[in-house]
């Protein structure tokens, strides 16, 4: 046989063999059918989520396998339960979970936190999708890096202890009304405890917005906004669909939005007008103009910030956001505050006697900074509530590049990194008997107090907390004037302690609460 014959003979095989095979091949694949290419892509897809969980999660803690493929825990993260919350922390200092395709790495030491607060580098705040469409892609929330420090440091003039004594007596005018109106409310129910979650939520709402926007804004509109803000909470969710469908949650927060920033528009144009004319500032509004105003005449750096146009939309879509970032919190405060203090009456009697002191026994003495600064156990109650009970337990933040938390540990760019704050405000090296309510642990040069590493409530680094200042004023003043006008009883329940989780944290009983009002002097409870 010749070579030529042994070639073509072993081609003849070769080719016989492969349209076998091809043969085959078709016949088989007109045998499976639609459903069995289905099965194999879900086994492939199950297959790769895995790995690609087992690749994120490296050595931290976490579950072994994503126990429910593809969803992970996410029916638990629509009912989020402290419990849980707390379990997860205590299981590493790095620990993990993994919802849809969203990787969470979850940092639960007071050093991590702080190292991811302050690593603006790797990390920005993580804003659920549907943030931008609410609060809008132009508002100054959303900028990172030195556009947002820029930025920033044009917002820091509006809450210096100079700016914030002058938002004080328009917020004192609202203190006094919602002592009538908390008062009105128990008369109403025969004076027995009821739920006063709501109310808290309203009467920061309108200390909020008479902070913010002063006289420009009308009891009417106040009443609409605080009324229907809780539905721009709900829209703002951390799962939430990202695109806004008529009649759902998020079209109704975004209604809510617009209306309000609407108004708030309207009274960034009045503040102009007011400062203009030569008005006094009273409100963050008015303060912004006079900043803006005054900027005119000098070329210092601090002034080259507001040497531009500030329109009545911009202005309006940051004032939104503070609102935004101050009414869960300090809602959240405002409960917390108000339970603690009436289950501890030697507090509150503590608070009383320190409010009588700082206005000399006159008790209808207007509140003032200074006076706020000698209420030292008073300030010291708040304190302990915040480091007790913080409002924010965690801030999600989204890796911008892949980011070496520890030496051993790197995590993947596009995951969610969390600080936590819970923990290391109940660190016991820092706080002895961290779950005890102790105000005197603030007095000046303890643990407590020389701990500020472990001082986490408002955050740290870059985007820490603008209003830091003013909820320690407002609360203390708060705090003070209903201590020394009003008589309220809490009623105590299984609940009461247990914390419920929505965006930030509440007592799970929703507060069981009732006022009457009081003799700031002698103590007695003042004709029913
Ligand atoms: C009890 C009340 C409050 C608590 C516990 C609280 C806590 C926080 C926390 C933890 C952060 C994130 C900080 C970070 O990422 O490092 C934050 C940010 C912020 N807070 Fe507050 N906050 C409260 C009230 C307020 C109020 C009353 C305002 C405004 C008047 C406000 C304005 C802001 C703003 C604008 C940011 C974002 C800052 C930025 O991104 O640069 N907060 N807050």
């Amino acid at each position: 046989m010749s070579v030529e014959t042994i070639i073509s003979s072993d081609t003849f095989v070769s080719h016989n063999s492969l349209n076998k095979t091809l043969e085959t091949a078709s016949n088989y694949l007109q045998t499976i059918s639609v459903w069995k290419t289905i099965v194999t892509l879900i086994v492939i897809g199950l297959v790769y989520d895995q790995v690609s969980y087992q690749q994120k999660k490296g050595s931290i803690a976490g579950p072994k396998y994503k126990v429910w493929p593809i969803i992970g825990p996410f029916l638990e993260s629509l009912d989020p339960k402290f419990e849980e919350y707390k379990a997860k922390w205590d299981s590493g200092d790095l620990s993990c979970v993994s919802i849809f395709h969203k990787f969470v790495v979850i940092a639960s030491s007071r050093d991590l936190s702080r190292k991811i607060f302050q690593s603006s580098k790797y990390v920005k705040p993580c804003v659920v999708d549907v943030a931008v469409k609410i609060l809008r892609p132009s508002n100054w929330v959303f900028l990172d890096g030195k556009d947002h420090t820029d930025y920033r440091r044009s917002l820091n003039g509006l809450f210096t202890q100079q700016a914030l004594s002058q938002y004080l007596p328009s917020q004192e005018v609202v203190m006094d009304k919602y002592i009538d109106h908390f008062v009105e409310f128990s008369k109403k129910n025969d004076y027995k405890p009821q739920v006063f979650f709501h109310e808290m939520r309203e009467i920061m709402c309108a200390l909020s917005l008479k902070a913010f926007c002063g006289e420009y804004i009308t009891e009417d509109q106040i009443r609409k906004v605080a009324d229907d803000y809780y539905l721009v909470t709900a829209a703002l969710e951390l799962v939430n669909f990202p695109i806004i469908i008529p009649y759902t949650k998020t079209w109704y927060g975004k209604r809510v939005a617009d209306m309000t920033m609407k108004i708030f528009e309207g009274c960034a144009q009045m503040a102009k007008d007011h400062i203009a004319a030569g008005g006094e500032s009273v409100c963050v509004l008015d303060a912004w103009c006079k900043l803006i105003h005054d900027s005119k005449n000098s070329d210092s750096d601090d002034a080259k910030l507001y040497h531009r146009e500030f329109t009545n939309r911009e202005m309006s879509e940051a004032i939104f956001t503070f609102l935004f970032a101050s009414q869960d919190a300090s809602s959240s405060l405002a409960c917390w505050l108000f339970q603690i203090v009436a289950d501890r009456p030697d507090v509150l009697a503590k608070v009383r006697e320190e409010q009588l002191a700082v206005r000399n026994n006159d008790p209808t003495k207007r509140l003032s900074l200074d006076m706020i600064d000698e209420m030292h156990y008073t300030n010291m109650v708040v304190k302990e509530t915040l480091r007790y009970r913080p409002p924010v337990i965690m801030v999600p933040y989204v890796v911008k590049q892949a980011f070496p938390v520890t030496p051993t540990y790197t995590a993947p760019k596009g995951s969610m990194l969390i600080p936590t704050l819970y923990p290391a405000l109940h660190d016991p090296e820092v706080y002895e008997q961290p779950d005890e309510f102790i105000p005197e642990r603030w007095v000046e040069g303890s643990k407590a107090s020389e701990g500020k590493k472990n001082w986490l409530v408002f955050g740290t680094g870059p985007h820490v907390c603008l209003g830091q200042k003013y909820v320690m004023m407002t609360f203390a003043g708060l705090l003070g004037k209903f201590a020394l006008n009003t008589n309220w009883t809490h009623e105590v329940t299984p609940l009461s302690e247990t914390i419920k989780v929505f965006a930030t944290i509440f007592p799970k009983d929703d507060l069981l609460l009732s006022f009457e009002k009081r003799d700031p002097l002698t103590g007695e409870s003042i004709a029913k």
